[in-house]
């Protein structure tokens, strides 16, 4: 068991700072990483993908590589544009609706995107269930306008119900996010036509068997995007893009770019816009470099033996 920190290079979903725990077992290893505002009971699903990592390995994929999307973070115009033109990618998804940031921003940022990718580029956004039905109503038209016309927006309201309403409303396509992956029952979005599309994350959803279960179930297109796991837990993300049937949208699993280390040399940083689809888990051998501080590493180890045995899952791999 090792337990990392790794500081991110922008804040990015209210932290600066990403840790986690590797696992290793007979097939490789796998990643704990739930984030610190998930209860132990939401984790079991993010331990059920490391165990299924380490000890079972995955399904065979489909593709040998996958497309994948530049994500931008809450940062000027001038930045957005930097990174979306050093990405390679032809889909970038903006963050937007951030806590204090005025849509005057958000929509600068979009236009920056837009400019970087050029007419034919795919523009997503996602606003994590920031907004309520009339904010949302009003903030997707006036970005999908900034855009130049969005793909799709991620999650703009808090429930399937507000989200059924605000679909109802626009011409843009919603994706449901965290009514998939903090959800009960990950399947009720489909069935109060709440969205177009559905995304889905390796680790939130217990494993590439699991994600792969209810990506048939939800009945709806699937886009993959990552936990901004390191190249450990992305090779995860990777198989689960590599094994659905359909895969119609660039993945949301370049996010090792937001990261200021990796635990591997053999880090998963897409290149021109694609990642590979890998057979296991790269070797982690940076471990020391970014090795987390006793505190860190004694509360990572608390907490796993606290969701490993409230899941009855073992964390004896061998
Ligand atoms: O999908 C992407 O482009 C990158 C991953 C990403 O956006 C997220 C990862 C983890 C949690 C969230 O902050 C965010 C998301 O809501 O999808
Ligand atoms: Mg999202």
């Amino acid at each position: 068991m090792f337990v990392y920190s790794i500081p991110l290079r922008t804040r990015f979903r209210g932290i600066t700072v990403r840790e986690g725990v590797l696992l290793e077992g007979p097939r490789g290893w796998g990643e704990f990483c739930a984030f610190l505002d998930y209860s132990d009971a939401e984790c079991a699903p993010w331990l059920a993908c490391a165990v299924e990592s380490a000890t079972a390995g995955w399904p065979a994929p489909v593709r040998s590589r996958v497309p994948v999307n530049c994500t931008v973070p809450v940062v000027s115009p001038e930045r957005a544009h930097e990174i979306v033109a050093a990405s390679g990618c032809r889909t970038a998804k903006v963050k937007v609706a951030d806590p204090g940031v005025p849509l005057a921003d958000d929509l600068a940022r979009v236009e920056a995107v837009r400019a970087a990718l050029g007419p034919s580029g795919l523009v997503r956004v996602d606003a994590n269930t920031a907004w309520d039905v009339d904010t949302a109503v009003r903030a997707i038209r006036e970005l999908d306008r900034a855009a130049g016309g969005l793909e799709y927006v991620e999650q703009p309201c808090p429930s399937i119900e507000e989200l059924a309403a605000v679909r109802r409303r626009v011409d843009v396509r919603i994706a449901a996010d965290e009514s998939i992956r903090r959800a009960e029952d990950p399947l009720r979005v489909a069935v109060a036509g709440a969205a177009d599309l559905a995304v889905i994350k390796v680790a939130p959803l217990g494993g590439v068997r699991r994600a792969l279960e209810v990506a048939e179930a939800c009945g709806l297109p699937c886009v993959v995007s990552s936990a901004v796991e390191t190249s450990v837990g992305m090779a995860a993300g990777l198989a689960l893009a590599g094994a659905l049937p359909e895969l119609d949208f660039a993945c949301g699993l370049g996010t090792l770019s937001l990261l200021a280390g990796d635990v591997a040399s053999d880090s998963l940083r897409p290149v021109d816009g694609w990642l590979p689809v890998p057979a296991k888990t790269p070797e982690p051998d940076l471990r020391d470099a970014v090795a987390a501080g006793p505190d860190t590493a004694r509360r990572w180890e608390q907490r796993l033996a606290r969701v490993a045995d409230a899941a009855g899952l073992s964390l004896a791999l061998g």
